[in-house]
């Protein structure tokens, strides 16, 4: 807060971009000072893997958008070639008890306050999008995606469940019966394919490009009234948001139960195998 005061000290001359949270969290926040919006870029390496800690970021991040007054959020990696790789797996294979409630409930965090955020939000696809990764995407507003990668909520194929709340997000971009069938194949699409379907709005040649659309979209709200526009949004989002708002605990003792049966577990396993195999060779 002390930082963002500070900064606001500063001649707006002399800074195009202001760095709104440290880089020593795995998330950062830049508010571009001509147009006043807030790029929120996840830098966990190797893969953006979403582990307790990176939602942990991000959520500070979007409360420190929504906090600052920026006009639009646009979520972005500083990975070249991976948006996120989704949930981190280790995360929930061979759990420790207490962490693993933490992380899910984090993870609720940060769905509620990206899905329901009250700025206008987009999401510059600029690699893989798997699983989570495509969760968070499929929460903004928005998405431009960089061609020769892929997206999309595979969990199926790990042989897990995508709950509720992410079903509620893919349908309130996707067609029903296109959500159902590609849920329940676990299909990734490739950047052509997403946009077909209509999983991304746009296709970029690079993540500048991505960026620069994201802006124009968010700019597509300069003349609308922000209380009017955020109220419509949240009339739309409203109902996805109080289900999971009501049933919080209940999806985590769910996730908690299934992630926990033996044979989830041995899935994870040998899916995890695999991971480390491919990028062995
Ligand atoms: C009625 C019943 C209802 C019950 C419902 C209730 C609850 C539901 C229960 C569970 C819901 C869980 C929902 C889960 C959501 C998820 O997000 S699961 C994660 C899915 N993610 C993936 O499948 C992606 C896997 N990764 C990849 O495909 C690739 O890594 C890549 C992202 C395309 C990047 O490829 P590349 O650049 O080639 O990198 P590498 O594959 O070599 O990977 C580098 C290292 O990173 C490790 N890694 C990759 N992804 C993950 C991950 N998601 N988690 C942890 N670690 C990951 C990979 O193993 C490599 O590690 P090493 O370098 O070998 O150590």
């Amino acid at each position: 807060m002390m930082r963002t005061k500070l900064l606001s000290l500063v001649p707006r001359a002399t800074v195009a971009c202001r760095h709104m949270s440290s880089a020593t969290k795995l998330t950062t926040v830049e508010v571009n000072d001509k147009t006043g919006i807030a790029t929120l870029t996840m830098n966990r390496p190797p893969v953006n893997g979403l582990n307790l800690e990176l939602l942990r970021d991000l959520q500070q991040s979007i409360e420190e958008i929504e906090g600052n007054k920026s006009c639009g959020l646009i979520l972005t990696s500083s990975n070249p070639t991976i948006f996120s790789a989704g949930l981190d797996i280790l995360e929930m294979y061979k759990p420790d008890k207490e962490r693993i409630r933490a992380f899910w409930t984090q993870l609720q965090d940060v769905w509620l306050a990206l899905y329901g955020s009250s700025v206008p939000t987009a999401a510059a696809i600029n690699g893989h999008s798997p699983a989570g990764g495509c969760l968070l995407a499929a929460s903004c507003e928005y998405r431009v995606m960089l061609p020769k990668f892929t997206i999309g909520l595979n969990e199926t194929q790990l042989g897990i469940v995508a709950p509720q709340w992410f079903m509620s997000t893919y349908l309130s971009i996707l067609p029903r019966r296109e959500a159902e069938r590609s849920l329940n194949q676990g299909r990734m699409f490739t950047t052509e394919e997403a946009l077909r379907v209509g999983l991304v709005d746009e296709i970029a040649s690079s993540k500048e490009e991505a960026l620069a659309k994201c802006a124009d979209f968010i700019a597509t709200f300069a003349k609308v009234n922000p209380l009017a526009r955020s109220l419509t949004k949240q009339q739309f989002r409203s109902a996805d948001l109080q289900q999971l708002e009501n049933e919080r605990v209940q999806d985590l003792e769910k996730f908690l139960f299934f992630i926990n049966q033996p044979a989830v577990q041995k899935g994870l396993g040998i899916y995890l195998e695999s991971l480390k195999k491919k990028s062995k060779n």
